[in-house]
């Protein structure tokens, strides 16, 4: 499978954009013309550049408001391509995208068109170039690929052929079925975008909210598989227009739109197991089965406090690891992992990051596996020096340089707890309070990582993403987004932070990076929890009294029942499949904090509830830029 992406989804200048598309491990780049005119090396320089970074030029765009022209606007319109055509063979490329006119002075009419691509190919054919002509979903004549294709087919031209853009067919709902019956040799290149569904004018959306496929709604896999069925075997080219993207870090961009290509092609291999694509074989998403452990890295001054918390909430000390200062504490099926090593990883996380939750093991099939696709999918494998006795635990980096380790119970991983732990006698006082799992992890970053985490996620495990929430925080905006799984046995919720002001942001600020900002565990019986957590000595979050009045009016609850509530300090939300309920702790160390839910059936996460939780998190926060104990 070949890749490639247009400059203009990227940030920086054109050596940027290089340096950021080879890094990430595409084959080609379409060449954007813009790019190349701000810049100021010679078309010869800037073809030898592209091909210096071991990239081809796949193409060269736009040639606009080409077909249809009345003279002498026709006329104008073939010296313009002369001209192209000139720069294209400097540069060292043979293919143009000739996007539908939009101008106001073309003339409509079929085989108007595909006689001017029909002169065009002749021109093109003397110089051995070639033309691709794709329709705009906002063409003034000439919006939809299947007019497009006839015109091409009318041009009969060997040199003139057919450009398909997911963005332009998806967005005006085409039939992708259509594509099946284009012969491939006329089909020059694919563009891929998605985009989210947003109902606004097509050529707005297009230019300002195109995000890589997978990363938006378009059924871009219907449109993929529509071209695969056509035995196309040439590039997938990413044209990506995104007002994010283009101030974002291009390296991060470029290795999330490779991802983004990988995954549709294994998507497309798995559907249509004939396409010519030759997509590299991986194994297959990644069922979880659940959250094994989050692991917290800490030092030995602040390590007590965060074992209190941890005793208050029913855990006890469970086991100490044979050769390391690490720590297991445990309740139901929940394993919280304390490390205070001096050395390794959790130690320079600790460094960098101050306590945090750094490394969280999920619990899937087959672990090995799970870090082969997760690499196959660009993700940075992660390895760590063993000692003698221990058994290595596949990972990959995570948000905010995090770890994902990987737990199976086929491989000696199974044994993992007995092998590389001595269990301890349990002295504690402390009664377990009902909590069975961890219910969500909930991790913490800027906004413009959160589409990168998203596909991570997604690509990788066989999990889905829910609609873009947005969380107000009395100091701004947080757009917070989950992905899960059917089962409930995976929920990562993400909070993308867009001002240092919110809660979140100012975690963001506080730990140096993104990461694990709360953990949310699930009881069945949030009163008898509470009532247990209460006895251990735990201190819930305050919640303010004018929210239970607002509860009653709002779900009509009896008084008994919000009485209940808010001697508890539980916050309540329902939706349409049933009820929840939420209990916090107050923040810890750098911002980090525990829930605690019970669901009656309910799907959601309690977005309503934010709000309160925030204003009363807010007050336990230490001020801002206090340096560490
Ligand atoms: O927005 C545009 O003008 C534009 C240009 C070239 C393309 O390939 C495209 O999809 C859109
Ligand atoms: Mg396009």
């Amino acid at each position: 499978m070949k890749t490639s992406i247009a400059t203009v989804s990227l940030s920086g200048d054109l050596k940027d954009k290089l340096d950021a598309i080879a890094k990430a491990g595409f084959d080609g780049v379409e060449i954007f013309e813009n790019d190349f005119l701000v810049f100021d090396e010679s078309p010869r320089q800037v073809g030898r550049m592209v091909r210096d970074h071991g990239l081809e030029i796949t193409l060269f765009q736009p040639f606009r408001d080409f077909e249809g022209m009345p003279e002498p606007l026709r006329s104008r319109t073939f010296d313009r391509a002369e001209r192209k055509f000139d720069l294209m063979q400097e540069m060292g490329t043979d293919l143009v995208l000739v996007c539908s006119n939009v101008s106001s002075a073309a003339i409509g009419g079929l085989d108007r068109a595909a006689a001017d691509f029909h002169e065009l190919g002749d021109r093109a054919a003397k110089r051995g170039l070639k033309v691709g002509y794709e329709a705009l979903a906002w063409g003034r004549h000439i919006n939809d690929h299947r007019d497009a294709w006839e015109i091409v087919r009318r041009a009969d031209h060997p040199n003139v052929g057919l450009i398909l853009d997911s963005f332009h067919t998806l967005s005006r709902k085409i039939d992708v079925n259509s594509i099946r019956s284009i012969p491939k040799e006329k089909i020059f290149i694919i563009q891929l975008a998605d985009a989210p569904l947003i109902d606004m004018d097509l050529l707005y959306w297009s230019r300002h909210f195109r995000n890589m496929p997978g990363e938006g709604d378009l059924p871009v896999l219907d449109f993929m598989n529509a071209v695969a069925a056509t035995g196309y075997d040439g590039y997938l080219s990413l044209e990506i227009f995104n007002d994010q993207f283009r101030g974002g870090n291009a390296n991060a961009i470029a290795v999330d739109g490779r991802r983004s290509l990988v995954y549709l092609g294994d998507q497309v291999r798995r559907a249509e197991p004939e396409s010519a694509l030759a997509v590299p074989e991986m194994p297959a998403r990644v069922a979880v089965e659940g959250v094994a452990f989050v692991e917290f890295a800490i030092d030995e001054a602040e390590a007590p406090q965060l074992e209190a918390l941890i005793a208050t909430l029913g855990f006890h000390k469970a086991a100490k690891h044979k050769t390391k200062s690490v720590t297991v504490f445990r309740q139901g099926g929940i394993n919280l992992v304390v490390n205070t090593e001096r050395r390794g990883f959790a130690a320079s996380s600790y460094l960098v990051h101050g306590t945090s939750a750094y490394a969280m093991g999920l619990l899937v099939g087959d672990a090995q596996a799970a870090r082969s696709r997760a690499v196959a999918l660009g993700a940075e494998p992660f390895d760590q020096p063993l000692d003698p006795g221990e058994i290595e635990m596949p990972a990959v980096r995570g948000v905010g340089g995090g770890i994902v380790y990987f737990l199976d119970r086929k491989s000696a991983l199974a044994r993992i707890w007995d092998v590389e732990f001595e269990p301890v006698a349990d002295t504690s006082t402390v009664a377990p309070a009902g909590l069975e799992a961890i219910d969500h992890v909930a991790q913490t970053m800027q906004y413009d990582e959160l589409l990168t985490w998203l596909l991570f996620y997604t690509s990788l495990l066989e999990a889905h993403k829910t609609p873009v929430v947005d969380i107000v925080d009395p100091s701004g905006i947080v757009r917070s987004q989950v992905v899960e799984n059917a089962a409930g046995s995976l929920r990562i919720t993400m909070n993308g932070a867009e001002n240092r002001n919110t809660l979140a942001g100012r975690f963001i600020a506080e730990t140096f990076g993104s990461g694990i900002q709360h953990l949310a565990f699930r009881t069945n019986d949030i009163f008898a929890t509470a009532a247990a957590l209460s006895a251990n000595g735990f201190v819930s979050l305050a919640i303010s009294p004018n929210y239970y009045d607002d509860l009653e009016a709002r779900f009509g609850l009896e008084a008994r029942m919000s009485e209940r509530l808010r001697s508890h300090n539980i916050l309540y939300d329902r939706d349409e499949h049933g009820e929840y309920f939420q209990l916090y702790s107050p923040t810890f160390a750098e911002g980090f904090f525990f829930e605690i839910v019970e669901r009656r059936g309910y799907r959601g996460y309690g977005a309503a509830n934010a709000i309160f939780r925030i204003a009363a998190l807010r007050k336990h926060l230490r001020p801002a830029g206090m340096p560490r104990a």
